[in-house]
C-alpha cells in the first residue's frame, strides 16, 4: 500500500472557509476537501502547500499554524493529511485543477460529501 504525505488548506474569509471538489477522474473524484495536495520529495510542508493552491486556484495564501494531523487508510493507500489554518494573501480564485470551489459556512461543511479523511479536520475547526 502507497503512503502519501498531503497538505490541506483551510482558508478562512469573511467567517467562511473554502472547499473544493476534486476531479471526476482523480481518487475520491467529486468529493469535497480542503484544497492542496501531495508534497515533493524534500519539499517543505508550507512552500508545498502554497504551491499546490497557486496550482490549483490560481491564488497566493499565507500558511499559518497546523490546525489538526489526520492519519487516514483508504483501500489502496495511507494518507497523513496536514491541515493548515490559511489566508488568502492575493489573486482571483480561478478552477484550474479542481471540479469547483464553494465558501461555505462552519455549520454546513459537514452536509458536503467530504473525503473521508478530511472530517475530523472539520470537527477540530468546528470546536475552536
Ligand atoms: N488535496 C487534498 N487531498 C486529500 C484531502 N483529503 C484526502 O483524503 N485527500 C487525498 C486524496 C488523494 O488520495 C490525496 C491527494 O492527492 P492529490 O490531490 O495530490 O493528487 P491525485 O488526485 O493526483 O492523487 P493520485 O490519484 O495521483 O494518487 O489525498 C484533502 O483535504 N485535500
Amino acid at each position: 500500500m502507497k503512503q502519501l504525505v498531503v497538505t490541506a488548506a483551510v482558508i478562512e474569509r469573511d467567517g467562511r472557509i473554502l472547499l473544493a471538489q476534486r476531479k471526476p477522474e482523480t481518487h475520491m473524484g467529486l468529493k469535497w476537501e480542503f484544497p492542496g495536495g501531495k508534497l515533493e520529495w524534500g519539499e517543505d510542508p508550507r512552500a508545498g502547500l502554497a504551491r499546490e493552491i497557486r496550482e490549483e486556484l490560481g491564488i497566493e495564501i499565507e500558511v499559518g499554524d497546523v490546525l489538526e494531523v489526520v492519519s487516514h487508510t483508504y483501500e489502496d493507500r495511507h494518507v497523513v493529511l496536514m491541515g493548515y489554518s490559511c489566508r488568502c494573501r492575493s489573486g482571483e480564485l480561478q478552477k484550474l485543477d479542481v471540479q469547483d470551489v464553494r465558501w461555505v459556512q462552519p455549520d454546513e461543511l459537514l452536509s458536503y460529501d467530504l473525503a473521508p479523511a478530511d472530517v475530523p479536520i472539520v470537527e477540530k475547526l468546528l470546536r475552536l
